[in-house]
């Protein structure tokens, strides 16, 4: 699809969002979502742009042709470095999360799984889902990966939870399929994505086993609805004219509550029913891809965030000082190092028995664990570059106002030769991407998106093969063992 052929598409779904508590007609183009959908139209858009072609499409191995990356199952470690790079290019382009990635992620992981599963079981999942991929890549879909359940007492197994909602599960098997129940949590995109597509939220026991389950469904399924997730500053969106202010008119990102009102799922869409030992393998492979995908996107952000930080000290006149080249030298270093985890993490990938290639594990939780503190860093030097006005400068309207309008232009001009309006208008991205609605995904989902920091510095101490460093060390000291009897 073209970048209008997919407004479209979404225009056609019967989707149920609530936004303050109604249900909204047009989610296309109401003004706090519609820049969420202009991120993901980008990502059509740009596919279609001869010089983003290699980065932007890729040849299925399914069908021969040519499909967007984003709905391709990678087939080398090359394709794995090329889908960082297409991260890095439209996080340049949209500044915001563009939200296609978990669906990516989720078609890599559950590819390889299900492959697996059959193998042991006997199950035919890998022939569902090579189907429904076919599906995807024929009709050039964007698919909402959806993992994490609401979980309720953290504690607890879903089990044993005192409501059994809490996290998603299979209520009844039929002969046709399946009827489930429960939500998913912040999900990226929801809006904006033809199909939802289910895996569990971690790693099951046997007692667990009606949580074991994945399954795709299109967005607008009977049953399924939509509680939109709001963002700091996210009501600047509806004001009268809304430019300035906003930092970032044109993209932004979103994420929703997903909620599963005893939906029924075909058996040809399901792809995991009570295998429960597999859940922790879909799990951590959709981690590890999604963990790589943020030494993309997040590198992407950081590059715009780094240039406005640059623009703000051109404009204050305080670009030749010293501590303040030092401190861009610093944020290039911190992005830099993202972006190098996420092709290490690539370049390291191998192939899976499916066929598809997996991301280095190890190397891929590094990445993300970089990312859970380095924007932080990055917009920390952002802030200070950017003096107070970043957050107590007056409002466009003010500066637009006939009486108050020339002292907002006298006294918050910079460096002569830079109009207000543009050092406003750079301050204000600057706040968006900090403070604003962009920072959802610059900060907080850099901190708990695919996993908070815990879950990856479990994965290191799990892969970091400590007793090999050990025997290493020995070598090289010259431990005698004999010593220690
Ligand atoms: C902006 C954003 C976008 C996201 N997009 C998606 C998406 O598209 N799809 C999707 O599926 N998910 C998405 N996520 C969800 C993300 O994967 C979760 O936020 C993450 O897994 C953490 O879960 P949580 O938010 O419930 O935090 P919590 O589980 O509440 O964690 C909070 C803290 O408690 C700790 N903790 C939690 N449980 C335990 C325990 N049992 N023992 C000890 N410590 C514990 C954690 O380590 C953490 O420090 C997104 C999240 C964000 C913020």
């Amino acid at each position: 699809m073209n970048k209008d052929q997919y407004i479209a598409s979404i225009r056609k779904l019967n989707l149920k969002v609530y936004l303050f508590g109604e249900l909204i007609e047009n989610p296309v183009d109401h003004p706090m979502i519609r820049p969420s959908l202009n991120s993901v139209a980008m990502t059509y858009e740009l596919a279609e742009q001869e010089e983003h072609k290699d980065l932007m499409t890729a040849t299925s191995h399914l069908t021969g042709k040519t499909v967007n990356r984003f709905c391709h199952l990678h087939q080398s470690t090359e394709d794995l470095v090329k889908k960082v790079k297409m991260q890095r290019l439209l996080g340049q382009k949209t500044a915001s999360c563009f939200q296609r990635c978990v669906g990516m992620d989720a078609f890599n992981a559950i590819f390889s799984t299900t492959f697996e599963i059959d193998a042991k079981c006997g199950t035919e999942y890998h022939k569902r889902f090579t189907e429904y991929m076919k599906f995807v890549q024929e009709n050039d879909l964007t698919v909402d990966g959806a993992m994490t359940d609401p979980k309720g007492d953290r504690s607890l197994a879903p089990s044993k939870q005192e409501d059994p909602d809490m996290y998603l599960h299979i209520v009844e098997e039929r002969a046709d399929g399946i009827v489930v129940r429960g939500a998913k949590a912040h999900q990226t995109g929801a809006l904006n994505s033809h199909e939802h597509l289910i895996m569990p939220t971690q790693a099951m026991k046997e007692e667990d086993k009606a949580y074991a389950v994945s399954f795709a469904v299109p967005s607008d399924a009977e049953g399924v609805f939509m509680i939109y997730g709001r963002q700091s500053c996210d009501t600047r969106k509806m004001e009268e004219g809304a430019d300035i202010d906003v930092g970032n008119s044109e993209f932004g990102g979103h994420e929703a509550l997903v909620i599963f009102e005893d939906v029924f799922v075909p058996w040809n869409r399901v792809f995991l029913c009570k295998e429960w030992e597999f859940a922790g393998m879909m799990v951590e492979r959709f981690a590890g891809y999604h963990r790589q995908s943020y030494g993309g996107c997040k590198t992407g952000v950081g590059d715009v965030l780094i240039g406005a930080a640059a623009l703000a000290a051109d404009y204050n006149g305080a670009a030749k000082a010293n501590h303040i080249k030092d401190k861009l030298i610093e944020m290039t270093h911190l992005n830099e190092t993202l972006y190098a985890c996420g092709i290490a993490c690539s370049a390291e990938g191998c192939k899976t028995k499916a066929g598809n290639y997996q991301i280095d594990n190890l190397l891929a939780n590094v990445c993300k664990q970089n990312v859970t503190r380095f924007p932080y860093e990055i917009a920390r030097l952002a802030e200070d570059i950017a003096g107070g006005i970043m957050v107590t400068m007056p409002s466009e309207a003010d500066y637009r106002d006939k009486k108050v309008g020339p002292f907002v232009k006298k006294y918050l001009k910079g460096v002569a030769g830079v109009g207000t309006a543009n050092r406003m208008r750079v301050l204000r991205l600057i706040e968006n991407l900090t403070l604003g609605t962009a920072a959802v995904g610059y900060r907080t989902e850099s901190m708990h998106g695919a996993g908070s920091p815990q879950a990856q510095r479990i994965m290191i101490a799990r892969q970091s093969n400590l007793e090999l460093k050990k025997l290493l060390a020995k070598k090289i000291a010259k431990v005698n063992e004999s010593e220690n009897k």
